[in-house]
């Protein structure tokens, strides 16, 4: 029953199945609009007040290019201080991040960037700079443009910089946009961990071939 080939089956579902499963964090300053930008993606709504004093984890099931994809999001409370954790073990919890600032809050702005940094940071030390970790920022409150205090290209110079996607958007008014980049950063996390498996097997199969060669390659020398 422990045969290599049912091993590898078994590792191949395991792969599988974790690949359906999409973990996003909403990240970004105390009333930046995080749960109405996802309220608004979850139920096509906006909800002016949304009573939020913890944190919250969302399920969902979605459908994208033919797969069935077990969705969780998780926006945390920024009171509680628990969204750190968040950062400080990547690794074990999400797999693309969308920043929210508002348009016309520049603290907010500042404090996208901030926690962008911390993530590229936290994922450097944890994947030794593997790969980029998908990340959208988000420009909120686009109807507040009158008064705007982030200008649209600075933020997608940052983006730019950070290798992130970028989208100004309004919870309050608009829900396509708000759709389009879920969708969006849902597929490059869906290719994210693709290249993430493919890369494990990879360099399994790497680390037998070195394994093998220094055995006879030892034995070449010795002759
Ligand atoms: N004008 C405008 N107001 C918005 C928009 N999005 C959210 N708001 C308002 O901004 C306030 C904060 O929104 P939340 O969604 O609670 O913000 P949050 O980032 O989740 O805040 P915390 O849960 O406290 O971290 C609420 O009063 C919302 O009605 C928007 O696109 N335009």
């Amino acid at each position: 029953s422990c045969s290599p080939a049912s091993r590898d089956r078994t590792a191949d579902s395991l792969d599988t199945a974790s690949m359906n499963d999409i973990k996003l964090a909403l990240l970004g300053s105390e009333g930046a609009g995080k749960s109405a930008v996802l309220v608004r993606f979850l139920t096509k709504r906006f909800i002016g007040e949304y009573a939020s004093n913890a944190n919250s984890l969302y399920r969902k099931r979605i459908s994208i290019d033919g797969r069935q994809l077990n969705l969780e999001v998780f926006d945390p409370c920024s009171q509680s201080g628990e969204s750190r954790c968040i950062l400080e073990e990547p690794q074990e919890w999400a797999d693309g991040f969308i920043v929210v600032y508002n348009i016309s809050d520049r603290t907010s702005f500042l404090n996208a960037k901030n926690i962008v940094r911390q993530i590229k940071e936290a994922r450097i030390e944890n994947c030794k700079g593997e790969v980029e970790v998908p990340i959208y920022l988000v420009g909120n409150k686009q109807d507040l443009c009158h008064a705007r205090q982030v200008c649209e290209d600075e933020a997608r110079s940052l983006a730019l910089e950070n290798k992130c996607c970028f989208q100004e958007v309004s919870a309050a008014e608009n829900y396509q946009e708000i759709f389009n980049l879920f969708i969006k950063l849902i597929r490059n996390v869906m290719d994210h961990l693709k290249y993430r498996a493919d890369r494990r097997r990879y360099s399994g199969s790497k680390s037998m071939a070195k394994l093998i060669n220094n055995v006879f390659g030892k034995r070449r020398k010795s002759v």
